[in-house]
């Protein structure tokens, strides 16, 4: 996982899917994010058909429900064979903790349980919406620290943040955590939705310990060559 860099195949079809992919390279090479879209429309068997290729699989469907609900979920997530996924931090450390023991008791003997990310406040929200909209008085990297404490000791093996809250993550959560950073754009790419964004040179500085990436790489023009300066920029 140490300076993957993950793409997010934000797309509508499987086909787009495979066309990007034939692109990329080597499947034990690569590093893939399928969130709810494809999720959705494709259900887990697309995700294992990915994960028996031998791509590793961020399975990003960010859990957030009762401890009952997500343990659960997490218990049938663990069957598939990837390599990580998501639960919300704002669900608390009770559900956390129910992500957690339902990814251990759903993994089949044998296998890697998969690693728990903790998103904690969205690359999409901005100091204003998260003062104004979630009346939350702390900074933002006050509350992505605090979020990512109780994602720590709730077992959690790391969190989902920008990469502009990674320095100040490690020095106050540690270093033995997990960093992975959305929020991710060219010096070039347009920001989209996106708020709290940096390069991969930044993220590096910073010291994510792997980024995702989506349209940067999937509405470029050529996306194998994107995918190859963000990955040499980054590692
Ligand atoms: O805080 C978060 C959590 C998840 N994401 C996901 O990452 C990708 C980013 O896509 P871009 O096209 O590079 O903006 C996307 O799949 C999000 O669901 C995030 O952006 N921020």
């Amino acid at each position: 996982m140490e300076k993957a860099v993950f793409v997010a195949l934000d797309f509508d079809s499987q086909n787009k899917v495979h066309e990007l992919l034939a692109k990329l390279g080597q499947p034990q090479e690569t590093y893939l994010k399928i969130g709810m879209e494809l999720y959705y429309h494709y259900g887990s068997d697309f995700v294992e058909k990915l994960v028996n290729q031998g791509y590793h699989i961020f399975l990003d469907l960010k859990l957030h429900d009762i401890p009952n609900t997500v343990y659960q979920a997490a218990r049938q997530i663990a069957h598939l064979g990837i390599f990580c996924t998501t639960i919300h931090a704002l669900g608390g450390s009770e559900m956390i903790y129910a992500a957690k023991k339902g990814l251990i008791d759903g993994t089949p003997t044998g296998n890697n349980t998969p690693k728990l990310l903790a998103v904690t406040e969205l690359t999409s929200i901005s100091e204003k919406i998260l003062a104004n909209e979630q009346n939350c008085s702390l900074s933002m990297t006050d509350q992505v620290v605090s979020l990512a404490q109780t994602a720590k000791k709730a077992g959690a093996d790391g969190v989902i943040c920008s990469p502009l809250e990674v320095k100040k993550l490690k020095k106050q959560v540690g270093s033995d955590f997990l960093y992975v950073t959305p929020g991710i754009r060219l010096s070039n790419s347009t920001t989209d939705d996106q708020k709290r964004i940096a390069t991969p040179q930044k993220a590096k500085e910073f010291g994510s310990s792997a980024l995702v990436v989506g349209r940067p790489i999937t509405q470029a023009e050529d996306p194998a060559l994107v995918y190859r300066e963000i990955k040499k920029e980054f590692e």
